[in-house]
């Protein structure tokens, strides 16, 4: 097909959405992958999780990893007070192009600061480029076989402190089992398993949240 997917998606959202309007980004992304066609977002069943863990924590600084098309940013980015920010990492090139213009037509771009580029290599560098301390609360959605290496290099690099909150996209499916093992296991997490189903779908699937001890 000519299209992508993400550039679909795109095309919904500036069909159906208004511009400056987070939540009617985030319906038009629900109501075309419901409908029309299956896509990677965390969803509106999960994202109400999502939601409530945001409002929980009401972090100053978010990293998520893995943006997609940008929904779960526009998720995310449509709660945070002035002056709170949420820094996206996307690896691939043509997903951050859409994402770009997906949380631009929500208006938030002032909230978001989108990277390309893989996790593991920017991780080491947040805290001179961003001059972030470290982050109140990190949402996990991108390659699953890297949420336990990348949870490992973000402790190393002191940008996970007592408090920090980690938040795990597709725990059961995909499935991230050494994560789980590890968060559920260390001395050093308070883990909670949140039971929902994968995006649009009837299959299970569920969030990981996991607070940081401190040493
Ligand atoms: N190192 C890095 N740094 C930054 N960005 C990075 C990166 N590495 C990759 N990326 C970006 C690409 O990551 C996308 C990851 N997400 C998924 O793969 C995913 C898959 C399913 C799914 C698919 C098929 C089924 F049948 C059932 C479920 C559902 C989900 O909710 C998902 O999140
Ligand atoms: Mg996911």
């Amino acid at each position: 097909t000519r299209t992508s997917r993400p550039q679909r998606i795109l095309k919904a959202v500036q069909r159906k959405a208004t511009v400056g309007d987070p939540q009617s980004v985030i319906t038009a992304i629900d109501h075309f992958c419901r409908h029309r066609e299956w896509a990677m977002n965390v969803g509106d069943e999960k994202g109400s999780i999502l939601d409530s863990v945001v409002s929980e924590v009401s972090p100053v600084t978010v990293l998520e990893l893995g943006t997609y098309c940008g929904y779960s940013t526009v998720r995310i980015a449509r709660l945070l007070p002035p002056g709170a920010c949420v820094i996206t990492l996307e690896f691939n090139p043509d997903y951050a192009a859409i994402a770009r213009q997906v949380i631009q037509w929500s208006g938030l771009e002032d909230k978001v600061q989108l990277v390309e580029g893989a996790s593991g290599d920017w991780i080491p560098w947040m805290k001179e480029h961003f001059g972030v301390q470290a982050f109140d609360l990190v949402f996990l959605d991108h390659w699953k076989e890297r949420y336990l290496p990348d949870t490992k290099l973000l402790e190393e690099c002191g940008l996970i402190q007592k408090g920090t909150v980690l938040l795990a996209d597709n725990v059961i499916c995909p499935g991230t089992p050494d994560y789980l093992e590890y968060v559920r296991n260390s001395p050093r997490y308070n883990s909670h398993y949140y039971r929902s189903h994968l995006e649009y779908t009837k299959a299970e699937d569920g969030l990981e949240k996991s607070v940081f001890l401190g040493y």
